[in-house]
């Protein structure tokens, strides 16, 4: 089964019951109470787990002259329905210990009342009841489509728990507290469902009598009931209740409700007369009122309240989720038979729609024919000049859901005449089969004798915008089109920016200038090395990112001085205490293995900054290998002086020059040391890549090899056990 149907009866499940859902969590988050402000009240013994029915029985006869019936509570009140020495008649809580009276059992609290026949039947009887009993039955099924969806995007059942990339706060913690809340959830569908089943009907309740022959009944050994050793053998805690006889006659007698069954028990001789053991009906149905209502403890009626509030986030953040993805719904001006620009989009979660109907939009206003539709209503287009496709990678390297039917359709439909095409693929870099969907649509149109490239395929990682402009600007010039304000329609809200001064700055004295500059946080975040640090240099939408360094406290930022680069132009400007506004992204999928034995570090460039970081912050006593590229000794020196003191927690390093000595790259270096690399990882040992993206496809061509000839492994056996992290630009 594919991952949209789950998806989609996972929506439709939680849209045809939101309502119904959202009041059952409100009144249950409210009915929780009940069982925590009952706890908070005196009236429970601390004896009561050592007391038998014979102490009780016999504490109870001091303090009343009759007793109809001994109540005791899930919450381990003890109730007497009798008369007491005073003659005052009643309901009241007794200390079975003593059997002293504690007080009148009062009313229930109206409001609890109200709030549960809300809870259990809407104030509708018998159809209310079954609406409730649907609802918990929709949300059971919620529960499991979304444990499902889970896995399936966690991509194996083992991985349930695992690490789960952040894609937004709403989708991020709808996953992370669904996980977490699943078990309580389930527990309080189907406690739910089974206590709807019952009081419609549809499950019967057991109906228990006792046939007692009374023919045979004894009166001798005529016993004290303190005496009789079944009231002696029975625990007060696996009591729910004791009806007493109604007279002294032989033919009355007592009848106890058990935990897991009734019997009865004769007043003059204490031998047992009848047993009766619950049905499997009665006792689920017992446990199930304990489950959904907490009855029973505190602790777990806190659970209880807390999973409710869970399922309001969850019809929140689905709300959001939901409303994300048809944010993305298309309206077009022409009709597929009469564009020039043909837009076909593959979109999971809307995203990408953003990016295409920011295209669209600019062909419109060039007063060009546009029409945007998704990948799965591809066919012929009559008058197409181009073809633009915009697609994201999701599961293990698969279509959108919005892209399944494509690649057979692509087939079914050649075009009539020939069509420029190009592919904009995006996807992220957190995910080893980096927008590899986008790259099977751009083999596959290339194959068509219609098609002809427009553009090389280009890739977009994490919707970032600058790698869409970059695009955009190409296509652009290509197409003769004039864009104005792609930027503004994709602008994202503002971003919360935080301080950071300047502390300190080394400059390269190469031709080629590179330059380590230190920020201290002004106020407090949370940073490790590998995370980027995104700053805003022209204080507009563009954003540039730099991976941190965590030196002590410090951010420490290696960069190359780009002519016309606005980024690392910006910071070479910056002078000691000067300070800049720029965000901290967490990149957790390039943060160090902390528990990994061996790690493998492989650098170009200025792409050594986080790993002179993760030397400083986790490089005593651990085995790291270390290999860096560089144009030349001079190039490297400056990065010479940063390593001097963390120098002797390397394993090994290994430098290798492009334009001095050998001539050689990081990739030859590793080429050397193939069996330490492939037995490392073999051993679970991680590699790091972080450097130019000419370096990471060298690396990976040729670590692909390696791990085929000394492992018959593919790289992406690694990369699917975070083995092998990169981050290249
Ligand atoms: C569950 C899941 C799986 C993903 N799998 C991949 C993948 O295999 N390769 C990739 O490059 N990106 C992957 N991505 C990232 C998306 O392709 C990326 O976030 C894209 O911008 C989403 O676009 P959309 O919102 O239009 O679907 C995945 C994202 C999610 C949430």
């Amino acid at each position: 089964m594919t991952i949209s149907i789950w998806r989609y009866s996972h929506l439709a499940l939680a849209v045809s019951s939101f309502l119904f859902i959202t009041l059952a969590s409100v009144t249950g988050i409210i009915l929780s109470f009940k069982p925590i402000t009952e706890k908070t009240q005196s009236y429970r013994s601390k004896d009561f787990d050592k007391l038998t029915v014979a102490e009780v029985i016999s504490q109870l006869k001091k303090s009343y002259i009759d007793i109809g019936e001994v109540t005791i509570y899930s919450n381990q009140f003890v109730a007497v329905n009798g008369t007491d020495l005073h003659d005052q008649s009643g309901n009241f809580y007794v200390d079975p210990a003593t059997g002293k009276s504690l007080g009148k059992v009062g009313k229930e609290n109206a409001f609890f009342q109200w709030v549960t026949t809300l809870h259990r039947s809407l104030f509708l009887h018998e159809t209310g009841r079954i609406f409730i009993g649907l609802t918990a039955f929709f949300l059971f099924l919620i529960a499991t489509s979304g444990t499902i969806l889970i896995i399936q995007r966690q991509r194996s059942f083992k991985k349930f728990f695992g690490k789960i990339v952040k894609d937004g706060f709403a989708q991020y913690y709808h996953v992370v507290l669904g996980r977490l809340m699943l078990i309580p959830i389930i527990i309080i569908s189907i406690s739910g469902t089974f206590l709807s089943l019952q009081r419609i009907g549809i499950i019967k309740e057991q109906k228990i009598t006792h046939k007692v022959d009374f023919d045979a009944l004894k009166t001798v050994p005529k016993r004290m009931v303190s005496d009789f050793k079944v009231f002696k053998n029975i625990p007060l805690s696996q009591i729910q209740s004791i009806e007493f006889p109604f007279s002294e006659d032989v033919e009355d007698y007592f009848t106890l409700k058990l935990n897991d069954q009734e019997i009865t028990v004769n007043q003059i001789t204490g031998e047992i007369l009848t047993t009766q053991p619950y049905s499997n009906a009665t006792l689920l149905n017992n446990l199930s009122l304990d489950l959904h209502t907490g009855r029973a403890s505190a602790v777990w009626a806190i659970m209880l309240a807390i999973a409710s509030a869970n399922i309001l986030f969850f019809i929140y953040s689905g709300f959001v989720i939901w409303w994300k993805r048809s944010s993305g719904r298309i309206k077009n001006k022409y009709q597929s038979d009469q564009a020039a620009f043909i837009i076909l989009v593959g979109s999971e979660n809307g995203t990408t729609f953003r990016f295409a109907r920011a295209i669209h939009e600019q062909l419109l206003k060039n007063g060009k024919t546009s029409y945007i539709a998704e990948l799965n209503d591809y066919k012929i287009f009559p008058k197409a000049k181009q073809l633009l496709v915009f697609t994201s990678t999701y599961g293990q390297g698969e279509s959108p859901a919005n892209a399944k039917k494509f690649i057979s359709l692509l087939e079914k439909n050649p075009q009539n005449h020939s069509v420029d095409f190009a592919v904009v693929a995006f996807g992220a870099h957190a995910y080893p089969d980096f927008c590899k969907f986008g790259y099977e649509v751009n083999n596959l149109i290339a194959h068509q004798a219609w098609a002809k490239p427009l553009l090389e395929i280009h890739t977009v990682n994490d919707r970032s915008p600058e790698d869409f402009n970059r695009w955009a600007t190409l296509w652009a010039q290509h197409s003769g089109l004039q864009l104005n304000s792609i930027s503004k329609l994709l602008e994202a809200k503002p971003i919360k920016k935080q301080q950071f001064e300047v502390v300190g700055k080394t400059v390269s004295t190469h031709i080629e200038t590179s330059f380590i500059i230190r920020l201290k946080v002004k106020g407090r975040k949370r940073f490790t090395s590998g995370d980027l640090l995104a700053i805003y240099p022209a204080n507009d939408h563009r954003e540039r990112q730099y991976s941190i360094g965590k030196i002590g406290k410090d951010i420490q930022l290696s960069v190359k001085l780009h002519g016309g680069g606005i980024g690392s132009g910006f910071l070479y400007n910056m002078e000691i205490g000067q300070v800049l506004k720029a965000v901290i992204i967490r990149n957790e999928h390039f943060h160090f293995p902390e528990k990994v034995k061996t790690v493998i570090m492989v650098s170009n460039g200025t792409g050594i900054a986080p790993f002179l970081g993760m030397l400083n912050q986790y490089g005593e006593g651990r085995n790291i290998h270390f290999y860096c590229g560089f144009k030349d000794s001079a190039s490297f020196a400056i990065y010479e002086n940063a390593l001097q003191t963390d120098l002797p927690k390397l394993t090994k390093l290994n430098i290798a020059y492009s334009r001095a000595g050998e001539k050689q790259y990081v990739k030859d270096l590793l080429a050397k040391d193939a069996t330490f690399i492939c037995e490392a990882l073999n051993d679970g040992g991680v590699l790091m890549l972080c450097g130019s993206l000419a370096m990471q496809n060298d690396v990976i061509d040729w670590l692909e090899n390696a791990c085929q000839q000394f492992s018959k492994q593919s790289i992406s056996f690694y990369q699917s056990r975070g083995q092998v992290l990169m981050d290249c630009y």
